[in-house]
């Protein structure tokens, strides 16, 4: 079983160190194309594994697709992180072309393999991905639901003074700005989540978590890699085990939730093939309008890439 991990940056050396301390697979492939640096970094985690009494083999390389010959999940973690004062939008012209080359070579080495998209802006790059892959839409899967939902969990547990493993909640939408949080699908430990705070109050819980990554890229001048990564390695332990598990993730919709030819985030269950299913909800008007706010956004940006590069 073997797993590569395309960008070997704070994300990706992060993915690699995670997944080897889960001791899932026999193989991770650190590829970057910035010399030594996927060999250095492998190199540490792989010092690392003797304490922590994994058999994963971590090898770092630059630039040779070859040595991925044959994964089960290609991680794509590459590009250019945001700086303060950016929007992941200002990422999409320098991450598209990055994102299209790196898919084509591993796809040729690959052609079996599930994608897991992580660089941003995140629904664009996976449509990106998609687009250049050309293989089932179920085999690609955008990264950004799982951490979302993450932040909102932290934020409420420190509102509700409540571990936030007990929390459980539900994102649709694009990675951003308008992501939508769903008041009604949110509970803890099966108690709908009014009975313990108003919407009003949820509401402020949402914003803080909408501007999350902001938040750190403010903190740190790049972006966040810690709760990412753990992100990512949820997805590739679900597909790997074949758990069949429900998570948000940006999938391609194809008339699902009223919407098509766009990635946007969506409940589905992940398995052995990747997206075996999408889970459709019955929306309100108000999460109807949100949704379609959200698409409208995605849409826009995608659109903007195909007038730039007519092959899309
Ligand atoms: N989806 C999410 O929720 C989420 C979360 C965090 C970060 N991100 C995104 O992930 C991306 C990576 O973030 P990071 O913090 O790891 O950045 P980083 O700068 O630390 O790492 C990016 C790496 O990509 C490499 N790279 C660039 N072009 C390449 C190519 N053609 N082939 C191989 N490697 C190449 C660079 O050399 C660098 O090592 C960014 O676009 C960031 O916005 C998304
Ligand atoms: O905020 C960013 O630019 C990175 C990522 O999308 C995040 O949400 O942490």
């Amino acid at each position: 079983m073997k797993v590569t991990i395309i960008g070997a940056g704070n994300v990706g050396a992060s993915c690699a160190s995670l997944l080897a301390q889960r001791n899932l697979v026999r193989k991770i492939v650190l590829l970057d194309i910035r010399e030594k640096l996927s060999e250095g970094k492998s190199l540490d985690i792989s010092q690392m594994l003797s304490m922590i009494e994994s058999n994963t083999e971590v090898i770092g390389i630059t630039k040779d697709y070859f040595q991925s010959k044959n994964s089960e999940i290609i991680i794509i973690t590459c590009g250019i992180p945001r700086k303060p004062g950016m929007s992941r939008e200002d990422l999409v012209k320098t991450n598209a072309e990055i994102i299209r080359t790196v898919t084509k070579k591993s796809i040729l080495f690959s052609p079996k393999s599930k994608f897991i998209i992580v660089s941003n802006p995140l629904d664009v790059m996976s449509y990106v991905s998609y687009m250049t892959a050309k293989v089932d839409s179920s085999r690609i899967i955008g990264m950004a639901g799982i951490l979302d939902s993450a932040r909102y969990r932290f934020f409420l547990s420190k509102k509700l003074n409540i571990s936030p493993i007990d929390i459980q909640s539900l994102l649709l939408g694009g990675h951003g700005d308008t992501m939508v949080p769903l008041y009604r699908y949110t509970s803890v430990s099966g108690i709908p989540i009014k009975e313990f705070l108003s919407e009003e109050e949820n509401d402020e819980i949402i914003e803080k978590t909408k501007k999350g990554g902001e938040q750190i890229v403010n903190l740190l001048g790049t972006s966040a890699w810690m709760a990412p990564s753990a992100s990512v390695v949820k997805i590739v332990e679900t597909i790997l085990k074949d758990s069949k598990r429900i998570f948000p993730c940006s999938v391609f919709l194809k008339g699902q939730y009223g919407l098509k030819d766009i990635y946007l985030g969506v409940p589905v269950v992940l398995g052995k093939s990747g997206v075996e299913k999408i889970v459709e909800l019955k929306l309100n008007q108000k999460e109807k309008n949100l949704l379609k706010k959200s698409a409208n956004h995605v849409k826009m940006m995608i659109n903007k890439l195909k007038k730039f590069d007519t092959s899309y």
